[in-house]
């Protein structure tokens, strides 16, 4: 398979406090084989989400998106959308941070997981593994080492080395130069250029313009979640000589000619090294003798100068990249923004003890149903309580049908009698309502999430148990520790995201990002407890260093909890509902 990168009218969107939200799109346009194409834009421009999008880690909101004649993403069985696996297999992707990515316990077992999906013999693999480390710069010693003992640098060139010993068409890197060492730099741009000579093509997410210009093609800038037009880095290095992003040799040689410094054009392009400008300046000063420079006179210059350039920056600019208005495209994004109320602006406006006392109340009242009518009387309850939050739920739709499908089952296994052999639907439907119970009590937690904040749990209980202190009682330290507890929950389900969507890349899985197949579930589950702890540490440090934990330090507090109006209300609410719970649990 080869060809270009087409989009057409592709979007990525992803959940937010209101609804849904637009990242990037819509994007038209094309990236060509056999070219470099640097993507540039500020943070937050939706660089990384396109490349991710390109490898299929972002499902697709609407548009297309295509390599050579192949859709990306195809109808499989059932009308389900499905990655298509020739068009990943000829994609490597690797992410903003590759390190911390590994899946094996050694270095070799990393390139076998990455050449799997590949179904090369074993001797080819060795040899890949072989000649990759070499172009990478890592010596072969290093086979048998576990990964995460390699230094950060050492682990980028190890990212480096499995996408290029699966040898994709293409390479989809988000700033690979970071964390190299300049024989690492070097390195890397031999392998590009070797890729581009072998037919291959790059999109390359960077703010290193320095290294990366010289060896581009094309630059395409993206620009609120926009790709504008792709343009020949010659012409991009031209009009943007004096952006701050721009290669700083570029600039010191613009500088140098507007100060009528002749210096001759390195052979080289355009854009020279610093090493060759350095050379040309060199040479310059030597045959011209060192009076040619003063720097009142290139001050000036450089002022007049910069004033003329912006003018014609701007001409430029507006010529070449006359695209749609972000702004625009804010119409069609309105349709899929719902009024729902985001836990975000909540858990700033409840506190987290009224939201924590409702909450038991209310899981008490829920746990003591014993009757269909109770237990669907606190469906309708959660279900009131729970609409204005549903943007907070929807991620855990899959759990929560799984969780649906275990209670059925169990209930079926808890009805089955073997003498004499039958069906007994008693005992399942009272395990059926039990479980139910739980599955009410666990959606009615679900927001809490999002809507109780490690940092106010944490003010909370200093706040209402302080006093407890004066008494030896280590308030502080539980404090850390359920803050802790609830800084975690949120990380376990980022963490697996980013693991499972590196497996995913990594594995050419077919199915949508967010699910992964179980035939790579257990390669995961390792990192990501190893992933954990490390989080967990580096968590707990960063607590203490602001003193949370230490009895005799002055913790940083920001703000102080106040009970309203409104946390009574909200309370008042709770007791009604679970009052009604309870006398239902009584007379049915
Ligand atoms: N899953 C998501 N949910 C909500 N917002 C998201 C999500 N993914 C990305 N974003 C937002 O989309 C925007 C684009 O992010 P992206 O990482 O693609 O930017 P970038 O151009 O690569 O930035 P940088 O140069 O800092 O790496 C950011 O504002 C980011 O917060």
């Amino acid at each position: 398979m080869s060809g270009n990168w087409t989009f057409d009218d592709a979007a990525v969107y992803a959940a937010a406090e209101y609804g849904t939200k637009r990242i990037i799109g819509p994007i038209d346009g094309s990236f060509e084989q056999g070219r470099i194409t640097l993507l540039v834009g500020a943070n937050g421009a939706g660089k990384s989400t396109l490349l991710e999008m390109m490898a299929g880690l972002r499902p697709l909101h609407s548009g297309s998106v295509a390599l050579g004649s192949s859709s990306l993403w195809q109808k499989g069985k059932r009308r389900k959308m499905r990655l298509d696996r020739n068009v990943l297999l000829h994609t490597g992707i690797s992410l903003q941070h590759s390190e911390s990515q590994w899946f094996a316990p050694k270095v070799s077992d990393e390139f076998r997981f990455s050449l799997k999906p590949y179904k090369l013999p074993e001797a080819e693999q060795e040899d890949r593994m072989r000649k990759a480390m070499e172009a990478t710069g890592l010596p072969p010693q290093l086979t048998e080492n576990d990964p995460w003992t390699l230094s950060g640098g050492q682990q980028r060139r190890l990212s480096l080395a499995c996408l290029i010993a699966c040898q994709p068409q293409w390479l989809l890197l988000d700033e690979p130069t970071s964390g190299l060492d300049t024989a690492g730099i070097s390195q890397l741009l031999d392998v590009l250029q070797a890729h581009r000579e072998a037919g291959g093509g790059a999109v390359i997410s960077t703010h290193d313009l320095d290294v990366l210009l010289p060896i581009a093609d094309e630059v395409a800038v993206m620009e609120d979640g926009l790709l504008l037009q792709a343009v020949p880095a010659a012409e991009w290095a031209a009009v943007h000589a004096s952006d701050y992003a721009a290669p700083q040799a570029l600039r010191v040689l613009k500088e140098l000619r507007h100060a009528r410094f002749e210096l001759s054009q390195p052979d080289t392009a355009l854009w020279p090294s610093l090493s060759e400008l350095a050379g040309a300046i060199a040479s310059q000063l030597a045959a011209t003798g060192h009076g040619e420079l003063r720097e009142p006179k290139l001050m000036q210059k450089q002022q007049t100068a910069q004033g003329a350039d912006a003018g014609r920056e701007r001409q430029a600019r507006s010529v070449d990249y006359d695209v749609e208005s972000p702004h625009q495209s804010q119409e069609a994004d309105k349709v899929n923004i719902s009024p729902q109320i985001g836990a975000g602006g909540l858990a700033s406006r409840f506190d987290p003890r009224a939201l924590i006392l409702s909450y038991v109340l209310l899981a008490a009242a829920v746990l003591m149903q014993g009757t269909w009518p109770g237990i669907g009387v606190a469906v309708v309850l959660t279900g009131i309580a729970l609409f204005p939050l549903r943007a907070q739920i929807r991620p855990w739709i899959k759990v929560i049908r799984a969780y649906s499908i275990m209670i059925a089952a169990i209930a079926f296994i808890a009805g089955i009698q073997l003498k004499p052999l039958g069906f007994e639907w008693t005992n399942a439907q009272f395990t059926l309502l039990r479980f139910s119970g739980l599955l009410v009590v666990m959606l009615l937690g679900l927001p809490m999430l999002a809507m109780v904040t490690p940092l106010r749990v944490q003010r909370a209980i200093e706040q209402t148990f302080g006093w407890l202190g004066r008494f030896k009682v280590p308030v502080s330290s539980v404090a850390l520790t359920v803050t802790l507890i609830f800084r975690f929950i949120p990380l376990l389900g980022s963490e697996w995201q980013r693991f499972a969507a590196i497996a995913h890349a990594r594995g050419k899985a077919t199915t949508q990002a967010g699910s992964l197949p179980v035939s790579m579930l257990f390669p995961v589950v390792i990192p990501y407890i190893r992933s954990l702890l490390r989080l967990a540490e580096q968590l707990a440090d960063a607590l203490e260093a602001r003193g949370i934990g230490n009895p005799n330090g002055k913790p940083t507090r920001g703000f102080k909890l106040r009970f309203a109006a409104r946390d009574a209300l909200l309370m008042l609410a709770a007791l009604l509902s679970a009052s009604l719970l309870f006398y239902l649990n009584a007379v049915l």
